[in-house]
């Protein structure tokens, strides 16, 4: 295969389709006019230590990223499911991200605090993330206040789907425990055993969606998608195409398109969960706890052994499990402590990345005339 983009150069709207892969109108500006470039805008479907397997939707190729990128900050390197800017075979640009799902890097832990030091990334520009529970010894409901703490930090829409509600003889109990800890959030029952939640799944994987799945291992992820795919999902992805000097390539999707149009990213199973930035997450978790501390004498009440605390007062009632405050000062301190070391915010490093774009399609317009 030579050239991706010059199979297609005369379309009417060159980037019509993207939307299959999730792209989304309000990204496009002034990227519009470039896809006769030879620069071509392009997914990324998986990342394999520095090979990237990426997709304009209608063919899928290799590349390697740029050096300027290989050399970037750990937030530059590409990661599944960002869109790129690419040139014979090599992704030149991140484009700017609408969000990121991250997390703590395992075994990165400072002794002491038990904070991640480093940040892993996971995916880029997600609609949803599933958080994938399944109601046998993996329910939890303290981590899975972590994990929506850790979604909503991101900026992203969790939904929580309890796989193997079959093992259960009434499952709606499981359902109501976890909708009592996540306001507002979807809470779906699912079973392979008999397609028990398909449908209700399906209405977040339709045309121009992208999500992701997390929970544990065993949590029943990819019974799942082979559920909601209809067949089992052959992740395997032969590109048989020279790379480099001659090499020849076989990789995994780990960005997968759907029959119901969207795009579902599968990760290896997330075990450990660990916060890797500061954000509202913790208040849109524990709505309870906030909505009880506009009662507390004092605006700034810790809720730790302040007089006049609404919070302990409920806890002291009966009205809020101790396990659940346990947690929200668990993870208020790992935030805290993340908010005092970050020191660059993440606005400022997509305006950057706009920045870095708009010069390179600069450059490679100069250089064309
Ligand atoms: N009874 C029952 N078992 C299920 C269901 N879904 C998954 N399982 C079983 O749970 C086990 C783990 O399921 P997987 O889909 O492999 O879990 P996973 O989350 O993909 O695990 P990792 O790949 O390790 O992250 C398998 O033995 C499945 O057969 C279900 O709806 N009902
Ligand atoms: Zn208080």
């Amino acid at each position: 295969m030579t050239n991706p983009c010059a199979t297609h150069p005369q379309r009417r709207n060159p980037l019509d389709h993207l939307f299959q892969l999730g792209w989304k109108k309000n990204t496009v500006l002034f990227l519009e006019d470039m896809a006769t470039e030879p620069h071509c805008v392009a997914r990324v479907i998986s990342v394999q230590r520095n090979l990237f397997l990426v997709s304009n939707a209608q063919e899928e190729w290799l590349c390697s990223a740029a050096g300027k990128l290989l050399h970037a900050k750990n937030a530059d390197f590409p990661v599944t499911g960002d869109w790129v800017l690419t040139h014979d075979k090599h992704i030149t640009a991140v484009l700017p991200r609408q969000n990121m799902l991250s997390r703590g890097e395992a075994g990165s832990h400072d002794r002491h605090s038990g904070i991640a030091q480093k940040t892993q990334p996971i995916a880029a520009n997600l609609d949803t993330v599933f958080i994938v529970s399944g109601l046998d010894r993996d329910f939890n409901l303290r981590r899975l206040e972590r994990y929506l703490t850790l979604v909503y930090n991101c900026g992203i829409n969790p939904v929580i789907i309890l796989t193997k509600a079959d093992l259960q003889n009434a499952p709606e109990n499981f359902q109501m425990e976890v909708e009592s800890i996540a306001f507002g959030v979807p809470v779906i029952l699912c079973s392979a055993k008999n397609m028990q939640g398909k449908e209700e799944v399906e209405q977040y994987i339709q045309r121009g969606q992208t999500v992701a799945m997390i929970g544990s291992s065993g949590a029943g992820k990819s019974t799942l998608a082979n559920m909601l795919y209809g067949k089992d999902i052959q992740i395997t992805a032969h590109v048989s195409e020279s790379v480099g000097k001659g090499r020849h390539a076989t990789t995994h999707r780990e960005l997968l398109k759907m029959p119901q149009g969207g795009m579902l990213i599968d990760n290896p199973g997330i075990r450990e969960i660990a916060f890797s930035e500061g954000g509202e997450g913790i208040q849109r978790s524990f709505e309870d706890i906030e909505q009880l501390a506009e009662y507390c004498r004092f605006a700034d009440c810790t809720h730790q052994t302040e007089p006049g605390c609404a919070v302990l007062r409920a806890v002291q009632n009966g009205e809020l499990p101790a396990e659940r405050l346990e947690s929200y000062h668990k993870m208020q301190r790992e935030l805290d402590y993340l908010e005092s070391r970050s020191t660059k915010s993440a606005d400022r490093i997509e305006k950057e990345r706009w920045k870095d774009v708009a010069l390179r399609i600069k450059d490679l317009k100069r250089r064309r005339r």
